[in-house]
């Protein structure tokens, strides 16, 4: 072939143009069908976005027809048969008999207490697990479950498939559980959301200390305190997020019409 000729010839491969010594030897369908080569790009950043992207469409799919839901937050190490366990319990049986459904993180401690609360009451229960180093199942109190690779995509689905966040006494996981909420309702980037903190001696000290170290050196503003509620009663729990939700409805609308969950 003359050289000219050869700067004449093209190939489209989907949106590219190749022309002259640019086009590829091969073409996409051949890479794809006729070579084994080494597995390695299964461990690269490409193939983890479609990974992410894959287990982001799944659970849109999974969720977005969950009735209105509640999340609840809370120590995956709290034993079954201790004062913090039980008040799980009542919390996702008061959750379930005002009708919502309740999400955990699917795990054992609070996860679970919750989860048995609203599964005893009748109420939908779902778990939202995280794969994790070790071997874990989800708890046995899951009517429907799904487990995440990524904490991210996972937080992403509590955050937009429920209406309110309750916090359980908890570490690490739930303290960074409870501060993405706060950050985001303080942010607007939630703005309808009640936040209720559970357990007035366990949440006390760290509102005393946001109050005494957030807010006297200006971290925080003083509405900011109260986006955050507490109470020890598990029947308050639910009256502080109906009120939220229809304080919202008029808000929005002028009427508490579509405030609480679908009957
Ligand atoms: C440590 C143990 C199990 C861990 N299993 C978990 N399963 C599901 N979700 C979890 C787990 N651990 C943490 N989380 C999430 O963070 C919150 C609890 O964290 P904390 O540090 O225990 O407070 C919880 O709300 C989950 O969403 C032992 O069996």
């Amino acid at each position: 072939m003359t050289e000219e000729a050869k700067h004449k010839q093209t190939r489209s491969a989907g949106p590219l143009t190749y022309r002259g010594d640019s086009i590829p030897r091969t073409t996409t369908d051949q890479r794809l069908l006729d070579r084994r080569g080494p597995s390695d790009w299964v461990h690269t950043d490409p193939w983890r976005v479609l990974r992410i992207q894959s287990e982001v469409v799944e659970g849109f799919g999974l969720l977005s027809e969950m009735p209105s839901a509640v999340s609840v937050f809370g120590s995956a190490r709290i034993q079954p048969g201790t004062p913090y366990y039980e008040l799980g319990v009542q919390v996702g049986r008061k959750i379930a008999e005002a009708g919502y459904a309740t999400v955990t993180g699917g795990g054992p401690g609070m996860m679970e207490a919750a989860n048995k609360g609203a599964q005893e009451a009748g109420g939908l229960s779902v778990g939202l697990g995280i794969e994790l180093p070790f071997e874990q199942n989800l708890n046995p109190y899951i009517d429907m479950g799904v487990t995440f690779r990524y904490f991210f995509v996972r937080k992403l689905m509590f955050v937009k498939y429920s209406q309110a966040f309750v916090v359980l006494p908890g570490g690490f996981g739930t303290l960074d559980e409870l501060f993405e909420a706060a950050t985001l309702v303080q942010t607007d980037k939630v703005t309808r959301f009640p936040v209720v903190l559970v357990g007035t001696e366990f949440w006390g000290g760290l509102e005393k200390w946001a109050r005494e170290s957030l807010l006297e050196n200006g971290l925080i503003k003083p509405g900011d305190m109260d986006l955050l509620r507490m109470t020890d009663d598990p029947d308050e729990v639910v009256e502080i997020i109906k009120k939220a939700h229809l304080d919202i409805a008029h808000r929005e609308n002028g009427s508490g019409e579509g405030a609480g969950p679908e009957q």
